[in-house]
């Protein structure tokens, strides 16, 4: 299943740099894993926000809850999720 998921980033203005930092290294970590895995297919910022849009391909909603809470900066982010499906206009046989 792919889902559209959209990340807004909230850190407090007064968390410790160093722990904003190594939040920030651990996400990566985590992000570029998941990535590797083919479970994060998309990763792209929204220009002028610290935000992401992105696109996961998990095998359910559970799937996808768990990984969401999974990331280090998951208790700083606003998250927006829309569940994708194939568009009956689309060229591509594959879901890409
Ligand atoms: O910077 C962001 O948008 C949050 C984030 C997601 C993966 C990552 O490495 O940072």
């Amino acid at each position: 299943m792919l889902f559209h998921v959209k990340m807004t980033v909230k850190l407090p203005l007064d968390m410790d740099p160093a722990k904003a930092a190594q939040l920030k290294a651990d996400e990566k970590e985590l992000a570029q894993r998941l990535q590797q895995e083919g479970k994060w297919r998309h990763l792209w910022r929204i220009a002028g926000h610290y935000a992401n849009y992105s696109v996961f391909d998990l095998p359910s909603v559970e799937a996808l809850h768990d990984t969401l809470l999974q990331l280090p900066l998951f208790p700083y982010m606003d998250i927006e999720i829309d569940g994708l499906c194939r568009h009956p206009s689309s060229i591509h046989s594959d879901d890409r």
